[in-house]
């Protein structure tokens, strides 16, 4: 049957990249919400919201409640490999609109006015009662979000397997870095024009756009499954076995790889979240500025993503890549905590972005090309939903530690904040040394990888395109 998939789409190299911008853009749109908040972290601390750095840090890590605590993510592989893309697809698309609103609602001047703000206001009470509706969308958009991920992750293999596929992850990430470049940009604009609901509503009107793109490429999917034939649906290949997930779990080159992603992903996208305020803060710039230079992270990094694909497909080396990642993880991170504000300058900052952005395109770009050749083809699906499910049990959890963190290691800052008292500030190095420590794990685990390579032949180093 690949073969017979293979062949089929040999001919449609047209119809190829045509699918893949289709799935990426929505992976744009989607990648614009999630972060539609992380430049206004300063806003939504002062009045009317009064989230403190806790409260954000954890809205941050409800996208992944649902995913890690109800098992979504393990049920959304499930989905995928039982009800197909198309049926996912839709299915992950309309969640995410439906969390967005949620989110968007409570962050309304109407919302403040109901029962319902009542209620989740009359219990703990440190938590506002716009932040505990936020967060209730948020994890309902993270389903949707990460469902996603894993249905587009699959999709590229249904397309791509044998030719460009490293490269095509890697594109298709570079326009979801795309997403967040813009909403770097773009977001404290919108904020200016009418606060953080402003912001998140411009974050909705453009999820739906993503939606109508999921919808359009579903009519691509359909017509490539009639092409070959109802077979390609019914084949027992394409069928998940329950017994599956225990060959994952007890696949060592699966561990280590999870563990790594977890380590790694863990100081990238809860940094992502404080970035601005951290920049902001020690640059002793405005918000906005901090946000227009940070915004340089995820496009630099999405741009070199694709080139490192490339080069994965045509010479290998995917293990060492994910060691080069992981020390340039370190370095960055370690440069952020320790130069201090005094010496810490533009030119430092900037450069400190670009090695975190190049590691965030050897890491990603290594990565997710090496699963298929570590665990069967048969539950490759389910095998993304196992790795994105570890991997979001850090994204969960690392956001309420660093609020947390950053909140123990600068005391009475949150309170002078709120009060608007001038000058107040965050000293960020306690979060920075967490981040660079995440670091110095992965470079041990991307070691240990390279060790269980060799041992199990999984040919991580060797070129992926035959
Ligand atoms: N805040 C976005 C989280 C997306 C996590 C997703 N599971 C993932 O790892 N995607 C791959 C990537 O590199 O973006």
């Amino acid at each position: 049957m690949t073969e017979k998939i293979q062949h089929a789409l040999s001919e449609s190299k047209t119809a190829r990249w045509i699918a893949l911008i289709l799935i990426s853009s929505t992976m744009f749109f989607a990648y614009f919400f999630v972060d539609v908040l992380a430049p206004l972290q300063e806003l939504l601390e002062k009045s009317p919201t009064f989230w403190k750095p806790e409260v954000f840090g954890m809205i941050g890590g409800g996208e992944f409640v649902l995913n890690v605590v109800a098992g979504m993510l393990i049920i959304s592989g499930i989905i995928l490999d039982k009800m197909g893309i198309r049926f996912t697809l839709i299915t992950a698309g309309l969640t995410m609109v439906l969390g967005a609103s949620l989110k968007y609602y409570a962050l309304t001047e109407g919302f403040t006015q109901t029962a319902l703000a009542s209620f989740l206001g009359s219990f703990i009470s440190g938590i506002p009662a716009s932040a505990k509706l936020a967060m209730a969308g948020f994890a309902i958009f993270g389903v949707g979000v990460e469902m996603a991920g894993i249905t587009v992750s699959k999709t590229i293999v249904k397309w791509f397997k044998g030719k460009e596929m490293a490269m095509a992850m890697g594109l298709e990430m570079a326009v979801a870095r795309l997403g967040v470049f813009a909403v770097f940009q773009l977001s404290p604009v919108f904020a200016e024009m009418g606060g953080p609901s402003k912001s998140v509503l411009m974050g909705l009107i453009f999820l739906c756009i993503g939606f109508m793109t999921f919808f359009i490429y579903t009519f691509m999917d359909r017509k490539l499954d009639k092409q070959l034939g109802e077979a390609a649906q019914l084949e027992p290949e394409d069928e998940f076995h329950l017994s599956d997930l225990g060959k994952i779990f007890t696949n060592p080159g699966f561990l280590t790889i999870a563990g790594l992603c977890v380590l790694f992903y863990s100081a990238i996208f809860p940094f992502q979240k404080f970035a601005t305020n951290m920049l902001s803060s020690k640059l002793d710039i405005s918000l906005k500025e901090a946000s227009a230079y940070f915004s340089y992270f995820p496009i630099g990094a999405g741009l070199l993503t694709p080139f490192i694909g490339w080069f994965l497909d045509k010479k290998g080396k995917g293990a060492s890549v994910m060691l080069y990642g992981a020390m340039l993880l370190v370095v960055s991170h370690l440069i952020f905590a320790l130069v201090p504000a005094e010496s810490f300058n533009t030119a430092i900052a900037l450069i400190t972005i670009v090695i975190l952005g190049v590691a965030f395109s050897l890491v990603p770009a290594s990565m997710w090309p090496s699963v298929p050749k570590i665990v069967e083809a048969r539950y490759l699906g389910s095998a993304y939903g196992c790795i994105f499910w570890i991997q979001n049990i850090g994204l969960m959890l690392v956001p309420m530690l660093i609020g947390w963190s950053l909140s123990a290691s600068n005391p009475g800052v949150s309170e002078q904040i709120a009060a608007g008292v001038e000058g107040a500030k965050y000293n960020y190095m306690v979060p920075e040394l967490i981040f660079a420590g995440f670091g110095v794990l992965a470079i041990g685990l991307s070691i240990v990888l390279r060790v269980v390579d060799r041992k199990k032949g999984y040919g991580l180093e060797l070129p992926n395109k035959k």
